[in-house]
């Protein structure tokens, strides 16, 4: 009998759950405000990528910055570039890919500035090469950076967020987080990794009722970054899906995340993508990556770096 009762009230939740969501998709909720909040991006240095743009949407809102990057100069350009915007900013060189480092960069965090409140893992990189013609070394340091990374940052951060029942965890993780393609297989393997682990610790947060802890899964197609160039679908499909602008990109996210959304997918086609994904079977994958050319999308992209490796 309890079971019943049980599975009605779980049947009426679901119901609820699918109506908000079709709501959400056609009227956003409200943004929540993020002016005493203290964000820390990781990967924040590129000129032309994610991270940079993350800072500066959460600077405009008035969020105290913490910057994280590989790139000395790169992050200090994106400071000066936040400090413009009227904002505070803390710019820290930390190489995510190393335990120690974050642990190390994580406690001057504390003590310089304060309580990380909105973690925003971005930082990314991708072997270039097929595993195959990969090196241990250049595999390694994708998972260590686009996975690892992340156990160090939420071990070093979400502790006090829980203790506190309030903060955001944001994982930039991508198409490959959740489909595959070939010749990137580090890159998928980490994604997914990295996917999985977003998703345990929501589940997390959710059983423990730690409702003031929020998780976004952040999940772009192609972006104009620099990161992937020569990546090209069919070449009929270009009119239809250009390579995301990373200005569109960045602003589609944060409208997500601070409406507390949980996944993200950009172009919103990608949603439909995932669904059929688990409706069916394999090989209707297969045809349908080989009918969009996303099958081959990357063999471009490894000729240009094969080629400008030849160069350098
Ligand atoms: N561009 C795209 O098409 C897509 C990108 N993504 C994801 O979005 C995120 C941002 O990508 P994007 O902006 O395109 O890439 P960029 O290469 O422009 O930016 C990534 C930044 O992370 C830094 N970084 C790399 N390794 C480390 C490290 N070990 N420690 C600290 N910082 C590091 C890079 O520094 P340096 O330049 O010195 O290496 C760079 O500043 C990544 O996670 C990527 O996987 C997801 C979907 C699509
Ligand atoms: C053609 C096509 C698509 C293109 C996908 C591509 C090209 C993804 C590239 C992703 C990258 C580079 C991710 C990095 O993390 C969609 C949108 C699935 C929708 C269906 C048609």
């Amino acid at each position: 009998m309890g079971v019943l009762v049980d599975f009605v009230l779980l049947t009426a939740k679901v119901v609820g759950c699918i109506i908000q969501a079709l709501v959400r998709w056609i009227k956003k909720p409200p943004e929540k405000t993020v002016t005493n909040e203290i964000c820390l991006i990781t990967g924040a240095a590129s000129a032309k990528g994610l991270g940079r743009l993350f800072a500066l949407e959460f600077a405009q809102r008035g969020a105290t910055l913490v910057l994280w990057d590989i790139d000395a100069d790169g992050n200090e350009k994106t400071a000066v570039q936040v400090m413009e915007r009227g904002a505070k900013v803390y710019a820290y060189t930390c190489d995510v890919s190393q335990r120690q480092d974050v642990y190390k960069t994580a406690e001057r965090v504390r003590q310089e500035v304060g309580d990380v409140t909105v973690l925003v893992n971005n930082a990314g990189v991708v072997a270039g090469k097929p595993i195959l013609q990969c090196s241990d070394e250049l595999l390694e340091r994708t998972m260590k950076t686009n996975c690892h990374a992340h156990f160090w940052t939420v071990k070093a951060f979400l502790p006090k967020m829980m203790e506190m029942n309030h903060g955001h965890i944001v994982t930039i993780a991508g198409y490959f987080g959740l489909f595959a393609t070939a010749c990137v297989e580090d890159y998928c393997a980490s994604k997914f990794a990295v996917v999985g682990f977003h998703e345990a610790l929501s589940h997390q947060l959710r059983a423990k009722q730690i409702n003031g802890v929020k998780t976004t899964l952040v999940c772009p197609c192609l972006v104009k970054t620099g990161m992937f160039t020569g990546c090209r679908v069919r070449r009929e499909l270009d009119a239809l899906l250009s390579p995301l602008k990373p200005e569109d990109c960045v602003k589609t996210a944060m409208k997500g995340i601070l409406s507390n959304q949980a996944i993200i997918c950009i172009p919103r086609v990608m949603y439909f993508a995932v669904v059929s994904k688990h409706l069916f079977p394999w090989d209707v994958q297969v045809l349908a990556h080989k009918f969009l050319g996303i099958d081959k999308c990357m063999y471009p992209f490894i000729r240009q770096r094969e080629s400008k490796n030849a160069t350098t």
